[in-house]
């Protein structure tokens, strides 16, 4: 974890990817903005559906048919200092295929899904150093090499020939985290990069994205549903639901003093933050996509809805102190508006 310097790695501003469906146009993210320091970790966490995906995917440029990004902004600073807006170049051209596995990596949940079952580690690995950094192929081998060795592959040189299925779950996600850094991306997107394992590969795996990260001088974008991974990793943590940024700022102030209902709800789902040794669930359930509430999307599980106001207004992602955001009418004045009974950190 490093502090960031003044000018961000990226600047997402207001991005709204959405899929045409049968049943409706979900909008999986609706008017996502954060920012990315050089070097920094950023942490997104929120329930499942909250388009902490989509959000990581749009960025890649990786979003499947039928979504699209439809709106906002991506602003990437590449390595030779230039400026590029993600958000408008085509998805499927030769320039973000250039920015793609050399300037942002990703590596993702389930390592399968990245690794082509077909073809040996070696040569997955391999093209990407021939595709971005114009290697022959034995220099491209020889980088592999390298690549497996950082990420502590044992026996990296002799098992070049191995296919995926061959790996452990564990072995598996150090290929792919090969692969993502084999080019020395400025920036990572970790997309629950360890959940599928058990808990000894994944604090391994972490302790491995964390020194890379060191050695590297990369950002990480790293998305979870572990508040216990966050409170270890994050400089600053975006708190989403349903496709929008709930609260977002430094990670000390997001995990000690959160602000937003929701961010208090999903604290209490892992921590004792009322002091009488109980964990809470956040009540009822994420709402449909294709049924989003009126108002605040939280506002139909919210204990501090205030009515009239919550469920039919939606509110801004409002600046709170210099850092800090939140999307709550309880902040909408800068001060809370304290509710009965209602504490505020
Ligand atoms: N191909 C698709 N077609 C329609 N809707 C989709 C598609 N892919 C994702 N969505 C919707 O977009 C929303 C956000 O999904 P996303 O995968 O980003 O959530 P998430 O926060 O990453 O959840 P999880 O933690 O479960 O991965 C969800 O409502 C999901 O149903």
């Amino acid at each position: 974890m490093r502090a960031p310097t003044a000018a961000p790695l990226l600047e997402v501003d207001n991005l709204r990817t959405h899929f045409t469906t049968p049943g409706g146009l979900v909008k999986s993210v609706d008017g996502v903005s954060f920012t990315v320091g050089h070097q920094e970790t950023v942490c997104i966490v929120g329930e499942s559906g909250s388009g902490k995906s989509i959000t990581a995917r749009s960025i890649m440029g990786l979003v499947r048919r039928p979504g699209r990004v439809v709106g906002g902004r991506m602003n990437f600073r590449l390595r030779d200092g230039s400026t590029v807006d993600l958000a408008a170049i085509p998805p499927d051209s030769a320039t973000y295929r250039a920015i793609r596995g050399r300037e942002i990596g990703m590596i993702f949940q389930e390592p399968m899904s990245a690794l082509s079952p077909v073809h040996t580690i070696g040569s997955q690995i391999e093209e990407g150093i021939r595709l971005h950094l114009g290697f022959g192929a034995r220099a491209a081998r020889e980088r592999a090499v390298d690549a497996l060795e950082k990420v502590g592959f044992p026996g990296a040189r002799q098992r070049l020939n191995t296919y995926p299925f061959q790996l452990s779950g564990g072995l598996r996600q150090r290929v792919c985290i090969a692969m993502a850094l084999a080019c020395e991306p400025s920036l990572l997107i970790a997309d629950e990069p360890t959940t599928a394992l058990d808990v000894t590969t994944q604090a391994n795996i972490l302790e491995l994205l964390l020194r890379l990260q060191g050695e590297l001088g990369m950002a990480i974008v790293f998305i979870t549903h572990d508040l216990g991974v966050v409170a270890e990793i994050a400089d600053r943590v975006v708190v989403m639901y349903l496709g929008q940024v709930m609260e977002a700022g430094p990670a000390s102030g997001i995990l000690g003093h959160p602000r937003h209902p929701y961010t208090r709800g999903l604290l209490r789902c892992v921590a004792d933050i009322e002091g009488d040794g109980l964990l809470r669930a956040i009540p009822g359930i994420v709402p449909h996509p294709l049924a989003r509430p009126p108002g605040c999307p939280f506002s139909t599980r919210c204990e501090e809805m205030m009515p009239g106001l919550c469920d039919t207004t939606a509110p801004e992602l409002l600046a709170i102190n210099g850092e800090s955001r939140v999307r709550c009418h309880l902040w909408s004045s800068g001060q809370p508006h304290v509710t009965e009974g209602a504490v505020h950190g």
